[in-house]
């Protein structure tokens, strides 16, 4: 397939097919669905009437299709912000003006957080160290606005109970996210008592990349989990609550997609939807 690459820093072939995850200029929808389980991309797509493309190198699990009409991508990034940081760079190469959402699974640190809730993320602390390789310590990672609205708008829609505030994007599932395990102790076993009382929503692996990316580059981008666990109590989610969980997750993120789609095309050239411009829903 790949004759040869265009430099070391654009690893790309004369198609301009990208080195990871081998997708080239028009195989991939600007609504693009990310999740960090390959097989939940798989999931994603069981609900698009129409497949055009699957493509699988490395982590990397893309599905392009038509969902309720709109044409979407859907990723399996991997785990953590390293793989997640060429997942976008590279897509990013692939499309102009992508709209991102990702579906993903959380710990919850609030009280009155439940198994199978989602979390929409306004902002997200970068305790990842990919994003300090693009931008100052003090910068913010931060949902687009008209994102956090419109996966409100989605849950609400199917009914589901959600909560919005800010997330945590560790580089790591056990120590970084206070989880003692035998012969694994963490330099911080408190982590998860401090975040909670600032208020901290949740803990995950991927948002803060995703946030922080799309704000340099320019495009809108948010991120709804499903609560896998409730770490005051130290449950985990079982398997079939698991499942209706992710269906939630993924049809939220769907849901958000169109919404975008719809809020795009009501604010014309304005910088911003708001409420006073209205949607017109039926051209998604
Ligand atoms: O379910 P995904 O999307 O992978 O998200 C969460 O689950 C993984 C850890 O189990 C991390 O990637 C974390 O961010
Ligand atoms: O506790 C959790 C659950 C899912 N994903 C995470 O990163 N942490």
């Amino acid at each position: 397939m790949t004759q040869g690459y265009e430099s070391a820093t654009n690893v790309r072939d004369a198609e301009g097919r990208q080195y990871h995850i081998a997708l080239k200029p028009g195989e991939v929808a600007r609504h693009v669905i990310l999740v960090g389980d390959p097989e939940r991309a798989r999931r994603v797509a069981g609900n698009f009437e129409a497949v055009e493309l699957e493509r699988s190198n490395r982590e990397y699990v893309t599905i392009t299709g038509r969902h309720d009409g709109l044409r979407v991508s859907v990723m399996g990034t991997g785990m953590g912000a390293a793989s997640t940081e060429i997942a976008i760079v590279e897509l990013c190469q692939c499309v102009e003006r992508p709209v991102m959402i990702r579906c993903g699974s959380t710990g919850a640190l609030q009280p009155g957080m439940a198994l199978g809730d989602l979390v929409i993320s306004q902002a997200a602390l970068r305790l990842e160290n990919t994003t300090r390789f693009y931008v100052e310590d003090s910068y913010p990672a931060v949902a687009d606005p008209q994102a956090v609205m419109a996966l409100a708008a989605a849950a609400d829609a199917i009914g589901q109970r959600y909560h919005v505030g800010v997330t945590a994007t560790s580089p790591s599932f056990y120590a970084g996210q206070g989880r003692a395990i035998a012969g694994f102790p963490p330099r911080e076993p408190d982590i998860v008592e401090r975040l909670a009382r600032q208020g901290v929503k949740n803990l995950e692996m991927e948002t803060a990349c995703l946030l922080t990316l799309a704000t340099l580059r320019g495009f809108v981008a948010g991120a709804v989990c499903a609560v896998y666990a409730t770490r005051a109590d130290d449950v985990f989610i079982s398997p079939a609550q698991k499942d209706m969980a992710e269906k939630a997750c993924i049809a939220t993120g769907l849901g958000a997609l169109h919404l975008l789609d719809a809020m795009e095309r009501a604010r014309g050239a304005r910088p911003i939807w708001h409420p006073g411009l209205g949607l017109n829903e039926s051209g998604a």
